[in-house]
């Protein structure tokens, strides 16, 4: 797995000299394509979360959701992340059409496709980092005998060679927030989806977690990040806006959300 050096902070995508926009060809394999995808909540009253869209992301884009409390955010990324199924609409994962699938292959799916790092870090205290990459990949029956190998690798592809035996507790916000997203690469991934990464962290770690997402988008991995920071959402290529369930893109580099 490519990546920065060990224990190297990793610099800004510009000051790497990484071209800063490169729009990722149209003919790229398609890793989400929502198809009038959509989810209500039936209470009473039913709440419309998210109302029918279409949204294609390719291979090795990098894209931002952003919109208010309550806009649906956590809905398209539990819809996105197979977590929740769509009430309408349809679901295509790398090709794979997720609507029609049993539970138990939806969850096999997740673990081999999809990374998830979240606002709190949820590493296991007292693990150290090496371990704690590990243990994701007990669940999908990878050989011991690779399982540190792999976990190391993706240390090394977050800059955090130099931390592989530490325990959560004597790292920063910051490098435990790498761990969780060392854990969220291992499997290999098509997608990494992030909700809030930043959220916990002080501006200096957001900067070296951010720059950390900027270099495993130049090594070809699909990130989509929820975000309320406007310096998180600004490194991303696009960024799709939802209110009240509608998504809207700034770019009109792809159409995204029908009027429902
Ligand atoms: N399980 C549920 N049952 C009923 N309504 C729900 C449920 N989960 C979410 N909602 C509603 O769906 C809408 C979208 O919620 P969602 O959590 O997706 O928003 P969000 O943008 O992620 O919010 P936040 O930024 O506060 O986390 C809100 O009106 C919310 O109240």
């Amino acid at each position: 797995m490519a990546g920065p050096a060990e224990g190297a902070a990793v610099p800004a995508r510009e000051a790497r000299g990484a071209a800063p926009v490169t729009p990722v060809p149209t003919g790229t394999p398609a890793v989400i394509d929502l198809v009038a995808a959509a989810r209500t909540y039936p209470g009473p009253p039913p709440v419309h979360a998210l109302r029918p869209t279409d949204l294609t992301v390719r291979r090795a884009e990098y894209i931002a959701v952003v919109g208010p409390s309550g806009s649906g955010k956590s809905t398209l990324l539990n819809v996105i992340g197979l977590v929740d199924r769509p009430t309408g609409g349809h679901y295509r994962l790398d090709g794979i059409d997720t609507g029609a699938l049993p539970e138990a292959d939806r969850t096999a799916l997740r673990g081999h496709r999809i990374g998830l790092v979240f606002q709190a870090f949820h590493l296991l205290p007292y693990r150290t980092a090496t371990e704690n990459v590990m243990l994701a990949q007990v669940y999908l029956g990878t050989p011991r005998a690779r399982r540190r190998t792999d976990a190391v690798d993706a240390l090394l592809a977050v800059g955090l060679g130099h931390r592989l035996d530490a325990l959560p507790s004597a790292m920063s916000g910051g490098e435990r927030q790498r761990v969780a997203i060392a854990r969220a690469l291992v499997n290999r991934p098509s997608l990494l989806l992030c909700d809030e990464p930043t959220g916990n962290l002080d501006s200096a770690s957001a900067g070296r977690v951010m720059n950390t997402l900027d270099a495993l988008n130049d090594t070809g991995i699909t990130l989509v990040v929820i975000t309320h920071d406007p310096a998180v959402a600004a490194r991303a290529r696009r960024t799709i806006t939802i209110r009240d369930g509608q998504l809207t893109e700034d770019s009109g580099q792809l159409r995204v959300g029908s009027p429902a």
